[in-house]
């Protein structure tokens, strides 16, 4: 797959390689080890399995882009991962930027064709991969998370929530989803890009290891999408809206959705529905359900 940097290879190596820091980086290499390509690719990429190739390289703009033009020119089958050590024009939702610089996370972008799903039922995607990497995630690293609703993933840094990842969606090729993720792995708090993220070492984790992580949550990704296409994308059927309810520290809070048309609601959420849109229970006794926006949790009044 392309773009590639001529220098990925060098992840091929055992071990990796372990020259010069990114440009900029008061890190050494040996502070922020490399992602092992070739042992990701021995390790997902199976006959029969989803994950059909695994490609990695050391810095791009987007791995979202990247992976959506190479599908839309029919170039990316399903199940293609492109993951980058960096990304320079990261992007996030409501077209804001994701920082993702050199070796510190998991930004890596998954090609997604589920013919058998009606295309309706394709907005559960982010949410069936927010509960895959929230699965992955605290099994691998050895920390709690949960997820805002629609897919941010939190944890919990001195007493507080933090958005330590998120995943970005968005339709690709005639007959695609390309699923983007980032996940803040070993950001220190002096190198956070705003003071609400965090990541997966301030939040303790027992685990910062990144090839072990990308692993664990591409194989959660692999069970839950398997699940959920065999029941037709059902959410109740598959167990996922249940599980993914499980797993939202949305529900249950005082929240204002900040709609499109600066428009918002106040109220608790008290349910993700069968179309994963947020029911808001307002103070006028109305139930309203919340399909895109932003979310911001209140405190208890
Ligand atoms: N590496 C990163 N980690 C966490 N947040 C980041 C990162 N890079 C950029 N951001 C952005 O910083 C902003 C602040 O995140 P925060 O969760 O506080 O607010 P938000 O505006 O409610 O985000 P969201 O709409 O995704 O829920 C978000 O827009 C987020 O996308
Ligand atoms: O929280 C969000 O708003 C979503 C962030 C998604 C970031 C990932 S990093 C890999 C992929 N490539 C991108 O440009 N964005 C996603």
């Amino acid at each position: 797959m392309t773009p590639r940097d001529p220098s990925e290879d060098a992840n091929d190596q055992p071990g990796g390689s372990r020259g010069d820091g990114p440009r900029g980086s008061r890190w050494s290499d040996l502070d922020r080890p490399p992602l092992n390509g070739a042992a990701l690719r021995r390790a997902l990429v199976r006959e029969g399995g989803l994950w059909s190739g695994v490609d990695v390289v050391q810095r791009t703009g987007s791995t979202n882009s990247d992976l959506a033009a190479l599908a839309d020119a029919g170039r990316a089958a399903e199940g293609a991962v492109l993951v980058a050590e960096e990304q320079q024009a990261g992007r996030g939702r409501l077209d804001r930027v994701w920082t993702a610089p050199a070796r510190s996370g998991l930004f890596f972008s998954v090609l997604l064709k589920p013919a058998e799903v009606p295309v309706e039922r394709w907005g559960w995607l982010p949410l069936l991969t927010g509960v895959a990497v929230a699965t992955g995630l605290s099994r691998a690293a050895g920390v709690n998370t949960a997820l805002k609703w629609p897919n941010d993933l939190l944890v919990t840094v001195g007493g507080e929530e933090r958005k330590a990842g998120g995943i970005l969606a968005e339709r690709a090729g005639t007959d695609g989803v390309v699923v983007g993720i980032g996940v803040n792995v070993t950001l220190r708090e002096d190198e956070l890009p705003v003071p609400t993220a965090g990541s997966l070492s301030l939040a303790g984790a027992t685990n910062t290891d990144r090839d072990p992580l990308l692993r664990a949550v591409l194989r959660s990704l692999e069970q839950w999408y398997g699940t959920w296409r065999e029941a037709g994308g059902d959410p109740a059927l598959s167990g996922l809206q249940e599980t993914y309810a499980a797993g939202c520290a949305t529900l249950g809070r005082r929240v204002r959705a900040e709609l499109p048309g600066d428009r918002s609601i106040v109220g608790e959420a008290v349910a993700v529905d069968s179309d994963g849109r947020l029911v808001l229970a307002t103070a006028e006794g109305v139930q309203e359900p919340v399909g895109a926006g932003d979310i911001v949790h209140l405190r208890p009044e």
